[in-house]
């Protein structure tokens, strides 16, 4: 049977996003229904991981241990509401770095399909900016766009992977997927 799985893109899909990056736990802010939506995912027997571009890390802005503190926040916000990432894939290079991770490269959804040994064929991937839906379509996966984020502007620029579905939020976006596998 084989893992019923979706990837989630971090900042502007989970929390609210910010062109100054988040670079403290108190600027980590979830967007409201989505740590609900994750622990729904998780109820219907989802495992969820993250699949994140960190270049505040490259740029100097902040420090591995500071994006660790970030995300033990949101592993303690999401506990308490029943959920839980399963993984965490995280690019922490500069912007302009060459490496295999940095979305839209799909290097971190190569790390997934290895860590969880299967093919991300139809997989939910779900982002709010191009290039996530660009690594997630690279790897088969099922591209998703939320308008949260920087999604509205995402929509708006165009170039979607084909068969992209628009959601207004991650709740929206979950919810149509559970209505679909039932
Ligand atoms: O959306 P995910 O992948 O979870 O994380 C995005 C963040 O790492 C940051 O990515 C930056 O892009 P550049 O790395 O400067 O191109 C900017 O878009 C920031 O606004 C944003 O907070
Ligand atoms: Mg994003
Ligand atoms: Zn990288």
């Amino acid at each position: 049977m084989p893992t019923k799985l979706v990837i989630l893109d971090r900042d502007g899909v989970i929390n609210y996003d910010s062109d100054h990056f988040i670079k403290t736990p108190d600027e980590w802010k979830p967007i409201p229904g989505s740590l609900e939506a994750i622990a729904r995912l998780n109820q219907a027997g989802y495992r969820v991981v993250l699949a994140t571009n960190q270049s505040g890390v490259g740029r100097g802005l902040f420090d591995m241990a500071m994006l660790n503190a970030i995300h033990d926040k949101m592993h303690k916000l999401l506990g308490q509401h029943g959920g839980r990432i399963d993984a965490l894939f995280y690019c922490p290079h500069a912007a302009d770095s060459k490496c295999a991770c940095r979305k839209p490269s799909p290097g971190m959804f190569e790390e997934i399909a290895k860590r969880f040994n299967m093919g991300l064929e139809g997989v939910p991937a779900i982002g709010d900016s191009l290039r996530d839906l660009q690594a997630a379509a690279a790897m088969g996966a099922q591209p998703i766009l939320v308008k949260t984020g920087k999604g509205e502007k995402t929509l708006a620029a165009g170039g979607l992977p084909e068969n992209t579905p628009v959601f207004d939020d991650l709740a929206a976006a979950v919810k149509h997927l559970l209505s679909q596998a039932s």
